[in-house]
């Protein structure tokens, strides 16, 4: 488990990303760890991409239906002006997010902000998604989870589409996706 680093006092920045398949639990780690740096009384603003529009246009909400206050974001360079004066900053569905990401990311951790990503690492076809594996190269620290596969049991890595639909982007839940093994990805159908 994930335990916040202590650097005696002084407040330094870095980031944290948490990455893995659908189901894997990104969002629950990441409600867990900005609920603890409010408990530290810390000052703590949430985001996601505007366009996921799942459950709700301004709450994140998990798989179990847990849920925290977020602001909707149409670009990364949004956050750099509402982070002012901010400890901790969370981002979830990181995937969905331009390529600046990485770069607002560094440039809030340079400020001295605690920065948590929450984001899949892969999409649907196995190929790195969007700016979370370039976000996972600059992490101080990553965390990836692993769901279970819902084909045999094991440890799952993939987010399998039950559809046919071939383009990316397609927002959805246990009716177009689950988690899977490397194997039963292989195996398709
Ligand atoms: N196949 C599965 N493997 C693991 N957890 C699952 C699965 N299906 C449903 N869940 C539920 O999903 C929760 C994780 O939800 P969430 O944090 O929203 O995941 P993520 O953000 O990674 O998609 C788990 O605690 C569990 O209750
Ligand atoms: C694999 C994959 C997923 N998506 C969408 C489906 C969901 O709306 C989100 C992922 O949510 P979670 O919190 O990680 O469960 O992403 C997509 O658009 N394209 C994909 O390839
Ligand atoms: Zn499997």
């Amino acid at each position: 488990m994930f335990i916040e680093p202590s650097f005696s006092g002084t407040r330094y920045g870095w980031i944290e990303v948490i990455c893995g398949s659908m189901f894997s639990g990104k969002t629950e780690e990441l409600m867990r760890r900005l609920r603890r740096a409010r408990i530290a009384n810390l000052k703590v603003k949430v985001f996601k991409p505007a366009l996921d529009t799942r459950y709700d246009e301004q709450q994140i909400v998990s798989h179990d239906e847990h849920m925290i206050r977020s602001i909707p974001l149409e670009h990364s360079r949004q956050i750099l002006p509402l982070a002012e004066g901010m400890e901790v900053v969370g981002i979830d569905e990181a995937q969905f997010l331009d390529q600046e990401l990485p770069a607002v990311c560094d440039e809030l951790a340079g400020r001295g902000i605690r920065v948590v990503v929450a984001g899949l690492d892969m999409d649907f076809e196995g190929r790195p998604f969007g700016p979370v594996p370039f976000l996972l190269a600059k992490a101080d620290f990553v965390t990836k989870l692993h769901a279970i596969c819902m084909q045999c049991g094991d440890m799952a890595t993939y987010s399998y589409r039950k559809s046919g639909d071939k383009s990316t982007l397609l927002l959805g839940e246990k009716d177009l996706y689950e988690p899977r093994c490397r194997r039963c990805y292989l195996l398709g159908q």
